[in-house]
C-alpha cells in the first residue's frame, strides 16, 4: 500500500497578515508542501444563544480568494467554525483546495459536507479537537464517500503559540495501524523540538505556525521536518 507523503503546511495564521502575498511566496520558496489557513469564528444564532467554536476571529473566503491570485499552492484550509456547510460554496468558489470541518460541528450533517466538499473539488478532512476520542471519526474515513484527512489537534483550537499535546499521539498511533495509507495531519505546537515525537507516532502531514515563522531560517525547519517524517516512515 502506497506510503501517506510528508507534507509540511506552514500555518498563515503566525505571517504578517498586513503581507499575506509576500508571506506566501516565502513560504514557497522555504519548500512548503501546503499553505494552512485557519479560518475561525462563524456566529450561530440558535435559541437566543450566540456562540463561536473558537474565541477568536481570523479570515474567511475573501481573503482565501484574494491570495489564490498570488499562488497557485494547495491551500489547507481548517474551519474553526459551528456551520462548515455555509463555507463550502464560498470557499470552493475562492480557490480552497483542501476543506477541513471539525467532527464536533458535524455530527449530523458530516456526510452531505463530504458530498459538497468534493463537489466543489476540494479534498474533504475531518479535524477532532483534543477531548474528542478519535474512534468517533471512523465512520466518516470508512463510509462509502470518506475524507481523505484526519486532523489530530495537538493544542485546543483557536489560538496559535500553544503547547503540543504528546498525549494526542494515541489518538495518531491508532489511526495509523488501521489506516496505513491514510493522510494524518498534526496540527498545534509542532516544531523542531516534538516533529521526531509526531512523525514516529506517523502523522505526515505537519502543520507549523510559530515555529517556522518565528525561525530565522524556516526553511531549515521545514526540511528538518520533513526528513523526521521520511525517516519515521523508513523505520516502520
Ligand atoms: O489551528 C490552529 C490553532 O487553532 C493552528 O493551525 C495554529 O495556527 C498552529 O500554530 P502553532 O501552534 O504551530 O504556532
Ligand atoms: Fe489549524
Amino acid at each position: 500500500m502506497a506510503t501517506a507523503t510528508a507534507k509540511i503546511a506552514p500555518s498563515m495564521l503566525s505571517s504578517d497578515f498586513a503581507n499575506l502575498a509576500s508571506e506566501a511566496h516565502r513560504m514557497c520558496q522555504c519548500g512548503a508542501d501546503w499553505l494552512h489557513m485557519d479560518i475561525m469564528g462563524h456566529f450561530k444564532v440558535e435559541l437566543g444563544s450566540i456562540g463561536h467554536f473558537v474565541p477568536n476571529l481570523t479570515i474567511g473566503a475573501p481573503v482565501i480568494e484574494s491570495l489564490r491570485k498570488h499562488t497557485e499552492i494547495f491551500m489547507d484550509c481548517h474551519l474553526m467554525v459551528t456551520n462548515p456547510l455555509d463555507y463550502v460554496e464560498p470557499l470552493g468558489k475562492a480557490g480552497a483546495s483542501g476543506f477541513t470541518f471539525h467532527y464536533e460541528a458535524a455530527k449530523d450533517n458530516w456526510q452531505e459536507l463530504i458530498l459538497k466538499i468534493k463537489e466543489k473539488g476540494m479534498k474533504p478532512a475531518v479535524a477532532v479537537k483534543p477531548g474528542t476520542p478519535v474512534e468517533e471519526i471512523y465512520p466518516l474515513v470508512e463510509s462509502e464517500n470518506p475524507v481523505e484527512m484526519v486532523l489530530v489537534m495537538t493544542v485546543e483550537p483557536g489560538f496559535g503559540g500553544q503547547k503540543f499535546m504528546p498525549e494526542m499521539m494515541d489518538k495518531v498511533r491508532t489511526l495509523r495501524k488501521k489506516y496505513p495509507s491514510l493522510d494524518i495531519e498534526v496540527d498545534g505546537g509542532l516544531g523542531i523540538s516534538t516533529i521526531d515525537t509526531a512523525a514516529s507516532a506517523g502523522a505526515n502531514c505537519i502543520v507549523a505556525g510559530s515555529s517556522v515563522f518565528g525561525a530565522p531560517e524556516p526553511a531549515h525547519v521545514i526540511s528538518s521536518m520533513r526528513k523526521s517524517v521520511e525517516e519515521a516512515q523508513k523505520k516502520s
